[in-house]
This record gives structure tokens, C-alpha cells and sequence, in this order.
């Protein structure tokens, strides 16, 4: 039999996946590592850990491994976009890097915009300046650490760094470059233009690739830790929302997934780079070559049901805390959460919002609040639904992925707050599953990714909306979004009191 890896680098965790030729997931693998919030907006993690959990994971799943790892073909990344790892002149780590979900640089996008030019940003990036993407954070380091910026040689993205350490070969795909705010994205090229304008040095930005591309084989060393072959092949991959896509079989027009992970994105197939939303929602480089996607996304998806059980029910487990949430009435008994415990970015690029709950009593229990969580995060992806259809997209048909996929409660509410349709596949895995696919198209298993969807994706159930509860839905969706006007001003002046 042949295998291939997936080897998806999310926030939370790194998760490994033994895929074999039929697409099944034969073996899997999960190791977490902590995130650095030493200020309120500040997001960071230190790359030795990914390194360190991605090759422990490796070597786990080689033990646990029947076959031979010749067997295994060939592996490939799925990585969280954005977060900026600087590299000096010996690919030295400069600092810890500055992840997605880091909001710290607020004066940086401003200035972007004052040197580039708001329009002529959005025209050639496809996107707004915003907090969490890359080129901002290079700009707070050049004005805050100057000694450190006076270092930097190159600047990678976090599957990019592991990949290296893995390969000792340096390269970005355009799926994960698309998220830096300096790539020309329809030209597919670093944009000189933005790094001029901004006084960067081109020469920092690392060789391009397609997703697909070989780029190289694992170290003696990495070989010999993880029992894998140093035959094996390694491929690039891509970013973890396109590599979503692959796993979910985005790879035509009109098709569409809803993920949950620890942030949540609305995700819909682009044939070409043409299309024009203003910079409403992220428009980036898809992993199958010469395609496009747009996404909107909410910052704290699964992080805000995440913080809520921390808080309010830390000895449960998520199955435990999500029992039962099935019971209470649509509208959580009149309770309204919104998710912004970070900011926020579709449909408000807002950093200084935060998150309520609206209407308590002292009847409430902790079901109706966990609920209401559940159906404010889900409200927040619904705001780029909103946003597709307005621009003429036909959406009836939503395939659900990440740990939020895990509860048919919330698959039930999915449908119901969409208004579609709301499949769930056999493997909620994503971009895991989309980086062994990557692997399995690079190794020539398959001649296009769509032959591998194929043959490798499968539903395993359907949720239809519930006729009632979409009219419900319809209005409390609108009361949902009044809270984001009403609360705007009060979180600006609470500002002074965060930590
Ligand atoms: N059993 C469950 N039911 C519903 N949601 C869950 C369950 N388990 C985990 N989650 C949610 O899924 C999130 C993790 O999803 P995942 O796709 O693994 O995230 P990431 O890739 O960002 O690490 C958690 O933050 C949690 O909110
Ligand atoms: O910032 C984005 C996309 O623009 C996030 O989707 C990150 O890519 C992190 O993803 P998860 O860890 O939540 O999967």
C-alpha cells in the first residue's frame, strides 16, 4: 500500500494524518503547543515549538506505523496563514513570530495606506490592510525593534519555517504569499511597487511556488529522528484555508465551505482573479493552480466557545458542555453573544471591538449561554454569507469543517442560520486532509486535485434548514448585527482599561 502526510500547523495544534491511496485516514496524530499573549492584541508563538511538535508527531506516527516508511510517498503542509517569522543571513529565528490573530499593528495599516495608496493597495493585493496579515507586522518590527529589523534576511510563514527546518530548503506558495499584503495577487509576483513604497527591500521576500511543486526531501537528521525515509518526497502545500478548500472539494464555482476552527471562515471557489468585492472579503490564491477563492472571516470562532469553557465550565469536556444545547428554544431564550474577544475582521476590520452578551436574566442558565455563543459565532460567519450573496452568489450547499463540525446541534443551527444546506464530510480534517492531497497530487497518484477529490471525499450526512427556524433566525440576525453600531463607541472608551 502507499501513503502519503498531511500535515496541517493550525494554532491550537499540529495535526498529522496517514492518508492511504483510497483516501482514508489511517492514522492520526495531534500536538498542541501554547500561544504567547503577554498584552491585550498581542498573539505570538515561538516557532522552535512547532518544530519540536511537528517531528515528535512524525515520530509518533512512524511507531505506531504496521507498514514500511518507504510506503510513504510523499508529505506535504497545511499551515495558518500569516504570521510573520524572521529569519537572519544564516536562517537564524529572529523573534518569537507574530501570528494572525495579533492585532498590535492598527498605526501600520494606516501608514500602508498613506504610502501606497488605499485604492491602489486593494488593487494590487485584492485585500485591506489589515492588523493580522503580514507586511503590517514587519512595519511594527522595523519601528519598534529596530536593532532586529536591522538583522533580517528573509521572512517566512509559519508551514514555511517547519518546512525548512524539516528540508533546509526556503520557499513560499502563492496560496500562503497571497496573505501577506505583498504579493501582486492576479500577477502572482512580490509587488516592488508596495515594497518601494513602504521601504522594504524586495530581496527579503522569498522564492514563490505552486502548492504542488517538489521542493526538496527531509533531512539525514529529521530521517533518522522520525524513522521516515529520506527517499520521501516533500511538497509544498499551502495556506491552511486553501488547503481547507482541497479537503473539501472547493474546486469548482459555487461551491462553499463554512470551517470552525479556532477562527471561523466562510470560503467560496473563484475561477479567476478578476472578480472584485472592494476588499469586503479576502481574495486570495488558491492552492490548485491558476484559481482564486474568497473568504470572510471571523477572528474567535471556536476560540470564543474555547475562552467560554476555560471560563465558566473548565472540568467539561466540549461534548459535555455542548449536551443538551439541542433543547433550548431558537434565540437562546433571549440571549445574544457576539464573538469580537479579539476584534474582529468580516464584516467590520475593527481591532478595538469586543464581545457581548446581550439580554441576560437571572433565569438563565448555562445552557442558554453556551447556545448563544454557539449562535453568535454562527451569526458572525453568516455576515459573509451575507456578503456572497450580495455580489450575486448562488449559495444552497455548505460543507462544514473544523472542530465546530464535531456537534450535530450546531451543524443543525448552521443550516438554519445559513439558510442552506449544510453537508458534513466523512473527515472534518480540512486542511489537513487537503495538504495529503496536495502530497497525493505531487506524487503523480492522481493527474488534477478534482481527480483526487474524487476519489478520496465523501459526504456523511446532510442538514436541511428547519422552515421556522429560519424565519427566527432571519430576525434575530438582524438584532445580532445592531449590537456591532451599538456597542462600537463603548468599546473604544473601555480601550483605556484593557490590560
Ligand atoms: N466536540 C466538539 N463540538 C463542538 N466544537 C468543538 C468540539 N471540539 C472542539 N470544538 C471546537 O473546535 C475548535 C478547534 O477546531 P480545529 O479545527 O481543531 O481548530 P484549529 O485548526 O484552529 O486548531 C475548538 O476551538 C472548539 O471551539
Ligand atoms: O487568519 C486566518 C485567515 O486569514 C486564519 O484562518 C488563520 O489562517 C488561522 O486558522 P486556524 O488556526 O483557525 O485554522
Amino acid at each position: 500500500m502507499s501513503y502519503v502526510i498531511g500535515v496541517d500547523l493550525g494554532t491550537s495544534a499540529v495535526k498529522l494524518l496517514l492518508v492511504n491511496k483510497s483516501g482514508e485516514v489511517v492514522q492520526e496524530v495531534s500536538k498542541d503547543y501554547p500561544l504567547i499573549q503577554e498584552k491585550t492584541g498581542y498573539s505570538e508563538q515561538n516557532p522552535e515549538d512547532w518544530v519540536k511538535q511537528t517531528i515528535a508527531g512524525l515520530k509518533q506516527l512512524l511507531e505506531e506505523f504496521s507498514g514500511d516508511a518507504s510506503e510513504i510517498d510523499g508529505l506535504s503542509f497545511s499551515g495558518q496563514m500569516h504570521g510573520l517569522v524572521l529569519l537572519d543571513e544564516n536562517n537564524q529565528v529572529l523573534r518569537n513570530a507574530i501570528l494572525w490573530n495579533d492585532t498590535r499593528t492598527t498605526a501600520q495599516c494606516r501608514e500602508i495606506y498613506e504610502k501606497v495608496g488605499k485604492e491602489r493597495f486593494i488593487k494590487i493585493t485584492k485585500n485591506l490592510a489589515l492588523e493580522g496579515f503580514t507586511l503590517p507586522k514587519i512595519l511594527w518590527v522595523k519601528e519598534h525593534e529596530p536593532d532586529l529589523y536591522a538583522k533580517i534576511s528573509s521572512f517566512v510563514l509559519p508551514k514555511d519555517y517547519v518546512r525548512y527546518r524539516l528540508t533546509k530548503t526556503l520557499h513560499m506558495d502563492y496560496s500562503d504569499a497571497a496573505g501577506t499584503s505583498l504579493l501582486d495577487v492576479a500577477k502572482k509576483e512580490w509587488s516592488k511597487e508596495i515594497c518601494d513604497a513602504v521601504g522594504l527591500e524586495i530581496s527579503i521576500c522569498p522564492q514563490l511556488v505552486q502548492s504542488h511543486k517538489k521542493v526538496g526531501k527531509i533531512t539525514k537528521d529529521v530521517a533518522k529522528e522520525t524513522g521516515l525515509s529520506e527517499e520521501m518526497d516533500v511538497y509544498a502545500g499551502g495556506a491552511d484555508n486553501a488547503c481547507g478548500a482541497i479537503g473539501s472539494g472547493i474546486l469548482s464555482e459555487g461551491k462553499t465551505f463554512a470551517s470552525i476552527g479556532t477562527s471561523g471562515v466562510v470560503l467560496s471557489y473563484e475561477p479567476t482573479g478578476e472578480k472584485d468585492y472592494g476588499g469586503k472579503v479576502h481574495y486570495f490564491n488558491h492552492g490548485e493552480e491558476g484559481a482564486y477563492y474568497a473568504m470572510g472571516v471571523t477572528l474567535a470562532a471556536g476560540h470564543s466557545l474555547n475562552w467560554f469553557k476555560s471560563v465558566f465550565a473548565n472540568d467539561r469536556s466540549f461534548d459535555e458542555l455542548l449536551e443538551g444545547v439541542g433543547d433550548v428554544p431558537v434565540g437562546s431564550n433571549g440571549i445574544l453573544f457576539t464573538p469580537y474577544l479579539v476584534g474582529e475582521r468580516t464584516p467590520y476590520a475593527d481591532s478595538q471591538i469586543r464581545g457581548s452578551f446581550i439580554g441576560m436574566d437571572s433565569s438563565h442558565t448555562i445552557k442558554d449561554f453556551t447556545r448563544a455563543v454557539l449562535e453568535g459565532i454562527t451569526f458572525s460567519l453568516n455576515e459573509s454569507i451575507t456578503i456572497f450573496r450580495e455580489n450575486g452568489k448562488e449559495i444552497d450547499t455548505i460543507y462544514s469543517i473544523g472542530g465546530g463540525s464535531k456537534n450535530k446541534d450546531w451543524l443543525q443551527m448552521q443550516a438554519d442560520i445559513f439558510n442552506s444546506k449544510v453537508v458534513r464530510l466523512k473527515t472534518e480534517q480540512g486542511p489537513g486532509m487537503g495538504a495529503a492531497m496536495i502530497a497525493a497530487y505531487g506524487s503523480g497518484w492522481f493527474n488534477s486535485l478534482k481527480e483526487c477529490a474524487n476519489a478520496f471525499l465523501e459526504n456523511a450526512e446532510t442538514y436541511t434548514p428547519i422552515k421556522e427556524n429560519v424565519v427566527k433566525y432571519k430576525q434575530l440576525f438582524r438584532l445580532y448585527q445592531g449590537i456591532y453600531r451599538k456597542t462600537k463607541t463603548l468599546n473604544e472608551q473601555l480601550n483605556v482599561f484593557r490590560k
